[in-house]
């Protein structure tokens, strides 16, 4: 059995992960870390874990993890984990950080949109960008995930396989992308209250959220070539979700694709990722993800404005944070990828 802690575990993504790991097959949960509810039964933080577990919430180090554990996930605010991992501590276990200290390459980049001093400059070369499609081969021979955020591995999976195939202005893409409310985190911040945030769309951070240079990088680095973008996220009043609508306009050669192109040119593009599903017949709806690991994906072309359109939705804090991050540890463990984390959505919920 792999031995696992999480730290920030009473968080909405430290939940989400006590939740899956205690119905993993191959995983032992050493450790639900809490600062705040030191001491106290995780039934009594969350009812659902009534006659469920007896776990008792603790408040470990890092440091005294690393002694009891085979692997540990860091579900806790960006700046937190940097300093709280070193390098001893990758030589005794792994590490799958949930939050975006490991997840930008370059430091100024980093200090720039996180306005955060970075603690363990020494591991950004080594820290893997763990987007599992795409950086499967890191990924196995890692110790140190940078998990990606939730808008970010929603727009780069949508935007991959054109970006690789060098089919679009490289220049020309725009995300409008929105989120469920859980992707703000469990804070009790005002603007995230249900008579704050209910019947309202809310287009925040224009042109500044910090996720814009994280897909950036990996379309930079996927099309070998510089890309700015522009991103725009929306909150939206549902529990959990992203749903990101991306355009791009084609160029010479992309022109010469049918939206029929496109879809089979997606369709060779993940023929192996079982948690991507592109459709056909309908557009992806956050209604038929949540709660799973899947990736839906459409593809549409307007030949009036000879533009493309691609729609992608997935849950927020399954495929976009701790669904992924046991993806990324059964990978790294070798373990078929889909352990423990294989479901689909409730309906109607
Ligand atoms: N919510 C989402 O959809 C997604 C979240 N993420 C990332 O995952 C991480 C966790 O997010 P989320 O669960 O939403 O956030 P929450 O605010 O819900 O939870 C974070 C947890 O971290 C702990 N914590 C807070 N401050 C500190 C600190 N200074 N030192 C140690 N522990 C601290 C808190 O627990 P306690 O005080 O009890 O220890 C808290 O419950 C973030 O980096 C977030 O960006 C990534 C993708 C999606
Ligand atoms: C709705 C909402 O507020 N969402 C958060 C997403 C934060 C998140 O998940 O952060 P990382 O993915 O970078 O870890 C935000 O926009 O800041």
């Amino acid at each position: 059995m792999i031995k696992a802690a999480i730290v920030g575990a009473t968080g909405y993504a430290g939940q989400e992960l006590v939740r899956l790991l205690l119905r993993h097959p191959d995983v032992e949960l050493v450790s639900i870390g809490s600062r705040s509810y030191d001491g106290q039964p995780m039934k009594d933080v969350y009812p659902l874990y009534e006659h469920i577990t007896e776990d008792i919430c603790k408040n470990r180090t890092v440091e005294e993890l690393s002694e009891i554990s085979d692997v540990i996930f860091l579900a806790l605010p960006h700046g937190v984990a940097s300093q709280e991992v070193n390098k001893d501590i990758l030589d005794k276990c792994k590490i799958i950080d949930l939050g975006a200290d490991f997840r930008l390459k370059d430091l100024a980049i980093y200090k720039d949109w996180y306005k955060v001093d970075h603690g363990a400059q020494d591991l950004i070369e080594e820290a893997v960008y763990g987007l599992c499609e795409l950086h499967r081969k890191e990924i196995k021979k890692a110790r140190l995930i940078g998990n990606p955020g939730c808008y970010t591995t929603c727009s780069i999976l949508s935007l991959a396989p054109l970006v690789k195939n060098h089919l679009i202005e490289e220049n020309s893409i725009i995300i409008d992308a929105k989120s469920g409310v859980t992707g703000a985190g469990r804070n009790g911040q005002l603007p995230y209250m249900f008579c704050e945030c209910t019947e309202s769309v809310k287009p925040y951070k224009v042109g500044a959220h910090r996720h814009t240079p994280e897909i950036e990088q990996e379309l930079s680095l996927l099309g070998n070539e510089e890309i700015k973008l522009i991103f725009t996220p929306n909150l939206v009043p549902m529990n959990r979700g992203i749903s990101a609508n991306c355009y791009a306009t084609l160029n010479d050669v992309g022109k010469q694709y049918t939206e029929e192109d496109l879809t089979t040119l997606y369709r060779d593009f993940y023929k192996d990722e079982y948690f991507i599903r592109i459709l056909e017949s309908r557009i992806p709806d956050t209604k038929w993800v949540k709660g799973s690991n899947y990736c839906d994906l459409a593809v549409k072309v307007d030949q009036r404005t000879n533009r493309v359109i691609v729609i992608g939705a997935i849950d927020n804090l399954f495929k976009g944070a701790a669904g992924q991050a046991i993806q990324n540890m059964n990978i790294m463990f070798d373990l078929p990828e889909k352990t423990g984390i294989d479901l689909i959505t409730d309906y109607p919920v």
